[in-house]
């Protein structure tokens, strides 16, 4: 046989061996999706935006589809009924973490870290069970309410002190939500308002590891927080003023506790219509496959890596009527809440790997945020009017607003 022939036949070999594999394997086929170039994959059709471009090809190829990058397969789970298989129904198969190869490399530590346990194993569970019964228990977080009220009221002071001039509002904050959490556990201040705390280089580290797109650690989650900002008030001042109203029916002239917060449900409302339309962690953290499982009728192999797009769910609009417009009446008479049970919501995930620092987050989110709009008007800097405010999101780990919100607070009477 003429060499050439001889050496073309053997390259097409690889493709024969794939295409008859295909053909014979009683497995179920991998879930729909985009064409996969060889070695690149879906490489080129991605992008910054990935939450967003992930949703516009769920639309094209369905609620569960695959995405190859060389070797590694990808799946996402873009509809209610999707996110119930991977979070509920085959958790047990799809609980480990994917973590990047490139994060041991960098600092082999990572592996180890909380969120990053590649496993459900004996070293997750321990600080599992810590979570629940000693840091986040009900009971717990009771017995440190006045910790978590002394630091916002320390915020409220200094944002005092800013009367007049333009404020980082996410910096600003950061160092709340920070303070809160390494009081409840070190009974210390991490940070100061003026960047001169113990933990500053902690948190130019914390910074440098979300931008790397890192799996994060315990406390990269602060930064999650931060994004939580009051940005969509600042747009539809008519909901801010519902805001105001109700807290000034409910808590008059006082400072607000927590214990007020049981009798605001239009700023719970608030809360949870911003994690629907900017869930601070837009396709949850990356799970694995720990075995080869099939799914709606698909098959999702072993070491897959898999993405819920909480984002796309959220914008559903056969799921929330009008979803891109900010409504938080939508809540008010809705069942949905923050249990990981309705897939239609679920910004703190769900199953074995759900945030254990929910039952801290949705104390501290609401009452910084009421804190916040009873005692301060707010304004925008350099006369700028709320329908100009950027809105543009940047996807590290988490949902960042590109351009930080910047306001200028002026003290309320
Ligand atoms: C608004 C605030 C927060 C949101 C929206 C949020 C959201 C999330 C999400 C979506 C996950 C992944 C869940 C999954 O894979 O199903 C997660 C995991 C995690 N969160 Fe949060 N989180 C928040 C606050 C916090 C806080 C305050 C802490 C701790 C102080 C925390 C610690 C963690 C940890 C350690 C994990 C990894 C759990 C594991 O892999 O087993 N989060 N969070």
């Amino acid at each position: 046989m003429d060499p050439e022939v001889f050496f073309s036949l053997l390259l097409l070999i690889p493709f024969f061996y794939l295409y008859f594999k295909r053909i014979f394997s009683k497995n179920p086929p991998l879930p729909p999706g985009p064409f996969a170039w060889p070695i690149v994959g879906n490489f080129f059709q991605m992008g910054r935006q990935l939450h967003y471009i992930l949703a516009n090809l769920a639309r094209i190829h369905g609620p569960l589809m695959s995405l190859r990058f060389g070797k590694q397969i990808t799946i996402i789970a873009s509809s209610p009924d999707a996110a119930r298989e991977v979070l509920k129904t085959h958790d047990r198969d799809l609980s480990g973490r994917y973590i990047a190869n490139a994060v041991p490399l960098i600092n082999p530590k990572l592996n180890f870290a909380f969120g990053a346990s590649p496993e459900c194993n004996d070293y997750w569970r321990g600080l599992r069970v810590i979570c629940k019964s000693d840091l986040f228990s009900a009971k717990v977080l009771e017995s440190q309410n006045h910790i978590r009220e002394k630091k916002v009221s320390e915020l409220v002071v200094f944002l005092g002190s800013k009367e007049g001039e333009v404020v980082n509002l996410g910096e600003t904050v950061y160092v709340t939500f920070s303070n809160i959490l390494s009081n409840a556990i070190f009974s210390v201040d991490f940070f100061d308002f003026v960047d001169k705390g113990i933990g500053k280089d902690l948190r130019k580290l914390i910074v440098e590891i979300v931008e790397l797109r890192m799996i994060p650690d315990l406390s990269d989650f602060y930064p999650i927080l931060t994004r939580l900002d009051f940005q969509e008030l600042m747009r539809n001042q008519d909901v801010l003023h519902k805001l105001r109203d109700e807290l000034k029916r409910e808590i008059g002239k006082e400072m607000v506790k927590e214990s007020h917060l049981a009798h605001l449900p239009y700023l719970e409302a608030c809360v949870k219509e911003t994690l629907r339309l900017y869930p601070p962690g837009p396709l949850l953290l990356p799970r694995r496959a720990l075995q080869t499982c099939q799914v709606m009728g698909y098959t999702i192999p072993k070491d897959s890596k898999i993405l819920v797009n909480m984002w796309a769910i959220g914008r559903d609009p056969s799921i929330f009527n009008d979803p891109l417009r900010f409504k938080p009446e939508r809540f008010l008479d809705s069942s949905l809440d923050f249990k990981g049970t309705n897939f239609a919501y679920t910004p703190f995930g769900a199953g074995r790997r759900v945030c254990p620092g929910q039952p801290l987050a949705t104390k501290q989110v609401p009452l910084i945020l009421a804190s916040l709009v009873h005692s301060f008007d707010w304004f925008l800097s350099g006369g700028m009017k709320s329908t100009e405010l950027d809105m543009n999101d940047h996807f590290a780990i988490t949902l960042k607003k590109k351009q930080p919100l910047q306001l200028i607070p002026k003290g309320r009477k």
